[in-house]
């Protein structure tokens, strides 16, 4: 049973409820914000630099999504979260993007303690009804059809949701020795991408509780905090070139994506 708008009204705090009310967060206006966690330092990719800076296609992996946001007419403003240290993004940021584009220097140690602490930052600007599209800064691959597919396909929904890629090959458990032990059935299994979208109320109220149950930091991405509400939220079809960008070996396949045809 998808559970009901109810439900994810009784999810969200007394306090934030009354804010989702707000006329500014009625469903006919409610704002769709970009919240880009690229406060990371990219160890797996073995970088000299943080990874969301490489160039990828011309250009810092980072700008391919802040600029994306910037040209989507449904998107109405992002915020890039940041570590309070970094030395990178003031000279990076183009004149155009500063009108569409506002940096949060409050990155944490985790991806989930960035995402957490740029909600907390934009606490006053965003109505609990407006819409909150997590992205990683290591996605540089997406684009505005998969942009409008997600926002179509949640525009009416209770809980929210994320791009997802349904898993295509056979999974197999690794032992110690890197033998396989065992098969996972794949069957119901999707690859999570991000945006991740979720009303700003229940996200916060998500991340928090997650937060006070010292459970933040061992999961990986925003829906999960919502699962553990009890809620599920919407698989969306994502791409192939929404990949995130982890080991070395991803820049050439980004790149790939990023100078081809839209696929
Ligand atoms: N403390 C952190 C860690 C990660 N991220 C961001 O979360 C996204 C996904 O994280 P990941 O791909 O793991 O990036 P890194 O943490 O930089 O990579 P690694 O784990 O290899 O260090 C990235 O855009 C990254 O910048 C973040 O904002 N704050
Ligand atoms: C959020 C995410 O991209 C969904 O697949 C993923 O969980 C991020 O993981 P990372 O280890 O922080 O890159």
């Amino acid at each position: 049973m998808v559970p009901s708008q109810a439900a994810a009204r009784r999810a969200v705090s007394g306090a934030g409820l009354a804010r989702m009310n707000a006329p500014s967060s009625s469903p006919a206006t409610s704002q769709h914000y970009a919240l880009i966690p690229a406060a990371g330092v990219g160890a797996r990719m073995g970088a000299q630099i943080p990874k969301q800076y490489m160039t990828l296609a011309g250009k810092p992996m980072l700008l391919h999504a802040l600029e994306t946001f910037a040209a989507h007419p449904r998107i109405d403003h992002s915020f890039v979260v940041v570590s309070p240290e970094d030395g990178w993004i003031d000279a990076l940021l183009p004149p155009a993007l500063l009108a569409h584009t506002t940096v949060l220097r409050v990155g944490g140690a985790t991806r989930q303690d960035s995402v957490f602490n740029g909600l907390q930052a934009i606490r006053a600007q965003a109505a609990d009804g407006d819409w909150v599209l997590v992205h990683d800064a290591a996605r540089p691959g997406l684009d505005g059809v998969l942009i409008d597919r997600l926002l179509d396909a949640l525009a009416n929904d209770a809980v929210g949701g994320l791009l997802a890629l349904p898993v295509v090959d056979t999974l197999k458990r690794g032992d110690d020795q890197s033998r396989s032990q065992d098969t996972v059935p794949r069957a119901g299994l999707w690859a999570a991408q991000t945006p991740q979208m979720f009303r700003y109320a229940l996200l916060q109220h998500a991340l928090e509780q997650a937060r006070q149950q010292d459970r933040l930091a061992a999961i990986t991405d925003d829906a999960s905090a919502i699962e553990m509400l009890g809620l599920r939220p919407r698989l969306v079809e994502g791409s192939p070139r929404n990949l995130k960008v982890t080991l070395a070996q991803d820049a050439a396949l980004a790149e790939f994506f990023l100078k081809g045809p839209h696929a």
